[in-house]
């Protein structure tokens, strides 16, 4: 037990980790008898930028869910901030979500009844945090982003690339540890997918966040500073 703490809280070059997966497995959803994936084991530093590529269907948006505490993974551990997750409740995950991590969901999940504006603002609002500096830090960030005259509209008013750009807002507002984004430019232009990278390569540094990049498209996968494949038998160097 004490082993497997000291190598939560450590990697081999001694950095602390922010997120350790130690032999992580997911069941089909499907046919539980048989496994999605096994020996998911992987070990993010603060300011870590991963690349994850794989095939589609072999859980990669799964595992991103199972890092954020949307879903649990069926054997293996994690720990974040050198906190075990394996025993938190739901209500503990989502506490430690909304303030530690952004999430960039492959199909947005933006709020139709709110702004973008509102939307982009929502995970400052939840964490309370000081109101008179949300304002300037979400015009900064859509004005970065190419989509400062929207900021009034419906979610519905938007093409697939605006709401793809104001999922990415939203995913980094709050100066999370730790940004999980679920092919992030898939629905961009080659122009608005560098901004988005580039965003948040620079959130990542500015705030020592880690990145978790899954996507299919190797110009994207470039951005990060380590590139890995993911299939049923977990992740493998690229
Ligand atoms: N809620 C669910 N119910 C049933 N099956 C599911 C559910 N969610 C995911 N699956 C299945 O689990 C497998 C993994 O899906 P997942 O979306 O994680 O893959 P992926 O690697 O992200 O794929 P893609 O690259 O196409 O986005 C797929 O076979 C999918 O059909």
């Amino acid at each position: 037990m004490v082993n497997h703490l000291r190598w939560a809280k450590l990697g081999k070059d001694g950095v602390t980790a922010l997120l350790v997966l130690n032999n992580l497995a997911k069941r089909l959803p499907g046919d539980p008898q048989r496994w999605l994936f096994r020996n998911a084991s992987l070990h993010l530093a603060p300011a870590d930028f991963v690349a994850v590529m794989g095939e589609s269907g072999v859980g990669k948006s799964t595992l991103l869910h199972i890092i954020a505490g949307l879903d649990r993974p069926d054997a293996g551990h994690m720990t974040f901030k050198g906190q075990s997750l394996d025993t938190l409740d739901d209500d503990a995950r989502t506490l430690l979500r909304r303030r530690y991590m952004g999430f960039v969901f492959q199909a947005f999940h933006l709020i139709p009844q709110l702004t973008v504006e509102e939307n982009i603002a929502l995970p400052w609002r939840l964490n309370g945090l000081p109101r008179r500096d949300m304002n300037r830090r979400v015009k900064t960030l859509v004005e970065r982003l190419g989509i400062g005259s929207h900021l009034n509209a419906w979610p519905r008013e938007l093409s697939g690339g605006e709401m793809q750009r104001v999922a990415v807002a939203r995913a980094v507002v709050h100066r999370p540890s730790l940004i999980l984004a679920d092919e992030p430019t898939g629905s961009l232009d080659a122009e608005s997918a560098e901004t988005v990278l580039s965003l948040l390569r620079e959130v990542g540094e500015a705030e020592a966040a880690a990145i978790v990049l899954v996507t299919h498209s190797a110009t994207a996968a470039d951005w990060a500073q380590r590139r890995l494949r993911f299939d049923a038998q977990g992740f493998h160097p690229l």
